[in-house]
């Protein structure tokens, strides 16, 4: 048994545990079921299973984050390609409430008949003797009682099940530092550093970062340095180009081009590493900048707000009231990145923007698809970039002509003497 395991072993009935299910999240704990504390009252997620049908949770117990990243990740394919077709599987979690980095995340499987569930204990049973770093529960209904009990494999440690309150702030806070959000260039990069031997594309990516000499702070600009963020097809590209036209400046955008032959790479990825990877993209992004700013304006096609807003958002995957709360520390700039004299923050109507997809007419990537099917994901982006600190950044309505939005946006550069 490895020693992460021995410390999630040794946790565990401080843990809570969540389930993703039906689009509700449900949290329970355990119990003794010796010591008769056992949960009298049923969860409702378990009420609700089928009956007859047994229940498994999966939970990744590798220490090293991102290998433990990685298995997840794949887990989720093996999971869809392996398991009998009746079987359903959502993503779960445990983690100790208000303990940083204490979340591991995870599978919870119903399979629904005896043929089913046969075919899916063999083959955790075949995974686990594979080495793999799975913690195996499985889940019983006590007979004659709306009691369940939750079996640890391994261990043969039985425990009750109680219903748990949801915590104070969503447990996908308690890992989001350097994993989902980098706040230094040394923690992102550290990540592509640890990967390179197994994903070739991260030492090229390595080779193009600024070495940490050149990272030092610089003078105050001479010039502006002026960020458009906003949704895909908020009018972001359209709007740089004419102010880089209005302004004489030079437009740049983050990622930084260089870096596209291995985007499509990276967006397979897991977030730590997916996020590694736009994150330093910014880096080399700010040493393009500071090469310019002394000669031009600067006018930059996303930066820093769409790494965060976009990290933050997906990771945290309930309701606008889930994020983090506006002046937490995870909406913090970092402390070695450039800031930008003001960032304009482009915002549409959902319908506007979906107009202007169409009629752009272009493949969207995954995420923007999402977008479009989530919304909540889309007002969970747009409240974290909102909620980022650091540079003053001013909401445009974008939704009116593009002449207007330059103009706009050119008056209040001017009115903010930012020029
Ligand atoms: N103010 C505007 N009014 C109407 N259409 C616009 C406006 N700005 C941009 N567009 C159109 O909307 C689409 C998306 O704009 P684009 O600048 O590519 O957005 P982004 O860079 O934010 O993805 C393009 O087809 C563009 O021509
Ligand atoms: N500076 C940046 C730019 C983009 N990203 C990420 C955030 C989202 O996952 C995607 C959004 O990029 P997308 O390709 O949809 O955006 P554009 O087509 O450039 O408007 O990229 C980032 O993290 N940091």
């Amino acid at each position: 048994m490895s020693r992460r395991t021995m410390a999630l072993l040794s946790q565990w009935t401080s843990r809570v545990f969540s389930v993703d299910m039906d689009g509700e999240t449900v949290y329970f704990k355990i119990h003794d079921t010796q010591t008769g504390k056992g949960g009298k009252e049923v969860l409702r997620m378990f009420g609700n299973i089928q009956k007859g049908a047994s229940c498994y949770s999966l939970l990744v117990s590798s220490g090293e984050k991102i290998h433990s990243a990685r298995f997840h990740w794949k887990l989720k394919d093996k999971l869809s390609t392996a398991l009998p077709p009746q079987c359903r599987f959502s993503p779960m979690c445990s983690f100790l409430p208000g303990v940083r980095d204490s979340l591991v995340h995870g599978y919870f499987l119903q399979a629904p008949s005896s043929d089913s569930s046969a075919t899916t204990e063999r083959l955790l049973r075949q995974w686990l003797r594979l080495d793999d770093p799975l913690l195996v529960c499985s889940y019983l209904h006590e007979e004659n009682t709306p009691r369940w009990i939750q079996h640890l494999w391994n261990t043969e440690q039985n425990h009750g099940i109680v219903p748990s309150e949801a915590p104070e702030s969503h447990p996908a806070t308690l890992n989001l530092i350097n994993s989902d959000v980098f706040y230094s260039f040394q923690a992102a990069r550290d990540v592509l550093q640890k990967c390179a031997d197994i994903i070739p594309e991260a030492a090229s990516v390595l080779e193009l970062l600024p070495c940490d000499g050149d990272m030092e702070a610089r003078s105050k600009p001479d010039f502006p340095i002026i960020v458009l963020e906003g949704l895909d097809a908020t009018g972001k590209t359209t709007l740089t180009e004419s102010l880089r036209d209005a302004l004489g400046a030079t437009l740049l955008r983050s990622p930084p081009p260089c870096l596209s032959p291995w985007r499509a790479r990276f967006d397979q990825e897991p977030p730590i590493l997916r996020r590694a990877f736009y994150a330093l993209g910014n880096y080399i992004t700010a040493q393009q900048i500071y090469s310019q700013t002394s000669k031009t304006p600067v006018i930059i096609d996303r930066f820093w707000h769409s790494t965060a807003a976009y990290a933050i958002a997906t990771a945290v995957n309930g309701p606008v009231c889930d994020l983090p709360a506006e002046g937490s520390e995870l909406y913090r700039w970092p402390s070695d990145l450039l800031q930008p004299s003001v960032v304009f923050l482009l915002t549409l109507d959902p319908e506007e923007r979906k107009r202007r997809l169409k009629d752009r007419g272009q493949g969207e990537t995954k995420e923007e698809h999402e977008l479009d099917l989530n919304q909540v994901f889309r007002l969970r982006v747009e409240e974290a970039y909102k909620r980022i600190s650091g540079p003053t950044c001013i909401s445009v309505d974008a939704s009116s002509s593009a002449e207007q939005v330059l103009r706009q946006v050119l008056l209040l550069i001017k009115a903010k003497r930012y020029l």
